[in-house]
């Protein structure tokens, strides 16, 4: 099927002294119909992507295309994709319903076609009971829906979000992500969602591209990318991780057998066939491993602290070799721990959970 978006080794450098690249060959297929997350930190280059799809840059070389066609020929007016910001930019002076209709009336919509794409916004982001209230009148959660009310209106088949929940509170916030992902399943529109918050794009994407310093290190979908992380800037930016050192002994049909530190081996898997004897780390998420009192574990080491969160435990380890790990155990009314700091204990984690990072 052709992709929604397709760009190839986009780049873009902004002049100056030095000049800023932005986004250093940049490949991305995005599906029809999908919630896609471009997922990264401050400055990888997500907003520069998002204003390239939108018009409002130009490449410095490469491909855009949409639907299979080329994007970078049309001005962005012209293109059928719609952008909501961070700054929702509504008019304050006018009703919730006139800021949804502007954008018809400026395409030159019948009025009749504008009252009833206007009266199907309102039902779909829930303001029916607000239409006659003027934005400047309503909270910010409210207006947060109006600005994707008035974004999807003209049935964009591309809708860009651009950090759209970040200036909302931490429930709001949870509260939004569920109505974005059910707004987006409802009218089966494109949507393109820049977000540096991990969480955000695990609870809401279909996939993610994970990007840093202008380039894609992987997409996937969120538990593809969570439990398989391509590499070290992934495992690290996704999720908290422990990382350990070891050894490959073989490797065979997507599997690795790797020595760790102690002396004993684990199976994990691995994409790449990769010679033996070759250094590697493994990447183990907290919340797999587990922790006993005792030495005859995969690992051992001493029980330096143990924090407790009210949903669970995490127990900080100094292991034998001198790497620190965190276990983390869910908390249950059933489980007591005996755990106490100073402890001799043993890390575990079951075959094929620990992932071998590419370096
Ligand atoms: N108009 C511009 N002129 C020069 N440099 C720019 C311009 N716009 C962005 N940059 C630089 O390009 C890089 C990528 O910026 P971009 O805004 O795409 O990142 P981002 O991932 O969206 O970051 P944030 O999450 O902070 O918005 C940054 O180093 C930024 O400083």
């Amino acid at each position: 099927m052709t992709p929604a978006i397709s760009a190839r080794d986009l780049r873009k450098v902004y002049p100056g002294d030095p000049p800023v690249v932005a986004l250093d060959g940049v490949s991305i297929d995005i599906r029809d119909n999908e919630f896609f997350t471009l997922l990264g930190p401050s400055g990888c280059g997500k907003t520069t992507l998002l204003r390239m799809i939108a018009g409002f840059e130009h490449p410095t070389a490469g491909t855009l295309s949409m639907h299979g066609d080329n994007l970078l020929d049309s001005p962005p007016h012209k293109r059928p994709v719609n952008t909501v910001f961070q700054s929702y930019a509504l008019f304050p002076h006018l009703t919730v319903a006139q800021n949804i209709s502007f954008g018809l009336e400026m395409l030159g919509k019948p009025a009749d076609e504008i009252k009833a794409t206007v009266d199907e916004m309102l039902a779909l982001v829930k303001m029916e009971a607000m239409a006659d209230r003027q934005t400047s009148q309503i909270s910010g959660g409210q207006q947060q829906r109006v600005a994707l009310a008035r974004a999807l209106a003209p049935r964009p088949r591309v809708l860009l979000l651009d950090e759209p929940l970040s200036a909302l509170d931490f429930k709001l916030r949870k509260e939004m992500q569920l109505e974005l992902k059910r707004l987006q399943t409802e009218t089966g529109i494109t949507f393109i969602f820049v977000t540096h918050d991990q969480e955000e794009a695990l609870t809401m994407s279909d996939r993610i591209a994970v990007m840093n310093a202008g380039s894609v290190r992987q997409i996937g979908r969120p538990r593809d990318i969570y439990d398989h992380p391509a590499e070290r800037f992934v495992a690290d930016f996704i999720g908290d991780t422990n990382f350990l050192a070891g050894e490959i002994v073989s490797t065979e049909n997507g599997h690795a057998e790797v020595r760790l530190t102690s002396g004993k081996t684990v199976p994990a898997p691995a994409p790449e066939e990769t010679q033996s004897g070759r250094k590697i780390t493994l990447a183990v998420r907290p919340e797999h491993a587990g922790i006993s009192a005792g030495s005859d574990g995969l690992l051992s080491g001493d029980l330096r602290e143990v924090v407790y969160f009210g949903t669970d435990t995490h127990f900080h380890v100094a292991l034998d070799d001198g790497t620190a790990f965190v276990v983390r155990r869910q908390n249950r009314p059933d489980v007591a721990s005996d755990l106490q700091a100073g402890a001799r204990v043993s890390v575990d984690f079951p075959p094929l959970t620990g992932q071998v990072l590419r370096d």
